[in-house]
């Protein structure tokens, strides 16, 4: 296959930051997706409504300045989310889930980028959480443990077990999505959950494993949390995204750091992944022989989980070769996109 018509794709995960940040982040996510679910870890991060709505105009404003109102991306729909604390209040659910915010996002305290003023014991948000089981706002779980003690690569695995497990069993009927999964366990434990929980994974995770980190030297762009795991891990995700199970979509987890904040002693957490996401997957899934299973893992699944309705638009690719730029503006400095400079596979054509 060389070519291939998608419904229009949406990203369930994505940090398109804010300020002048947002003419970059919003126009590539916009070129390529009908809608996204953004993520809400700014500084100060978004926990209340007015908070989430005045971030959405700002987004809606960005959208109308870099696209032309009557492209496909215009259509572009940012869907909002709140950043939990351990002061959320069920009066702040309720309240958000009228105004339309679709989700609350986990951050367990410390565990990545802008987490601090995240959650330090589940017991905190109990409340919170009993209010978005009963209103049926999605939970997102950003699923690694913070315990200094937990090997890097195994704090996953291990959130599964110690966090995620006793979670679920006392909120049978809370919809979680377990964020940017990253292992075997996590593709396992997901696929054979009930209706109620689901996985974002990202292109990079499909396309690399930790080599990726290491090749030749050091190589920052490559790193993000959850980090690149081994190779076996990477097939499970790769087996799991290509399955057909509604269990899992896409989400990019594009999270834009200025290039001199990743290039640095101690560098971000975060792929930006958005100039090209969808032919990323298109790649992964191309490698697979699974180019066929693209089109509900990138526009069903998620709107299916979430109770959205489906796209109705379209995004056309072409397996064409074609060189990422190697880097892009962003506010004053630049973004250096995953595979800079590297040769890509698919290329997006159209949009309708
Ligand atoms: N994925 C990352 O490595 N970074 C994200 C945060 C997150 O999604 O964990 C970011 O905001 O930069
Ligand atoms: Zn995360
Ligand atoms: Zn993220």
């Amino acid at each position: 296959m060389t070519e291939l018509t998608l419904i229009r794709p949406d990203d369930w995960h994505l940090h398109l930051r804010d300020g002048a940040a947002l003419h970059t982040t919003v126009a590539h996510a916009a070129a390529q997706f009908g809608r996204a679910i953004v993520m809400p870890n700014l500084r100060p991060p978004v926990t209340d409504v007015a908070a989430a709505l005045a971030y959405r105009q700002r987004i809606l404003d960005a959208l109308a300045e870099v696209v032309p109102a009557d492209a496909a991306a215009a259509r572009f729909e940012p869907l909002m989310t709140l950043y939990l604390t351990d002061r959320m209040t069920p009066a702040t659910i309720r309240a958000a889930r009228a105004a339309g915010v679709v989700a609350c996002k986990l951050y367990p305290a410390g565990a990545t980028t802008n987490s601090d003023a995240g959650v330090t014991a589940m017991r905190n948000i109990y409340p919170a959480l009993e209010a978005m089981q009963e209103v049926g706002m999605v939970l997102l779980v950003h699923g690694e443990v913070t315990d200094p003690s937990v090997d890097l690569f195994d704090r996953e695995a291990v959130f599964i077990e110690q966090q995620l497990m006793p979670l679920r069993r006392d909120f049978p009927l809370l919809k979680i999505v377990m964020e940017h999964i990253t292992t075997k366990e996590a593709a396992q434990y997901v696929g054979e959950a009930d209706d109620f929980l689901a996985a974002t994974i990202t292109a990079h995770h499909l396309l690399y494993n930790r080599n990726a980190l290491f090749l030749g030297g050091i190589r920052p762009h490559y790193y993000c949390l959850p980090v690149l795991k081994r190779e076996t891990h990477r097939q499970a995700l790769v087996a799991a995204a290509t399955s057909g199970s509604p269990r899992f979509f896409l989400g990019t987890d594009s999270a834009p750091h200025a290039a001199p904040l990743k290039e640095a002693a101690v560098g971000c957490a975060g792929c930006y992944t958005a100039p090209a996401a969808i032919e990323l997957y298109a790649e992964a899934f191309d490698n697979a022989g699974a180019l066929d299973r693209l089109e509900g893992f990138a526009a069903f699944h998620g709107a299916d989980f979430y109770g959205l309705p489906r796209n109705r638009g379209t995004v056309t690719l072409r397996k064409s070769s074609w060189q990422m730029p190697e880097s892009y503006p962003y506010a004053e400095t630049v973004l250096k996109p995953l595979r800079a400079g590297e040769t890509m596979a698919w290329q997006l054509q159209a949009a309708a």
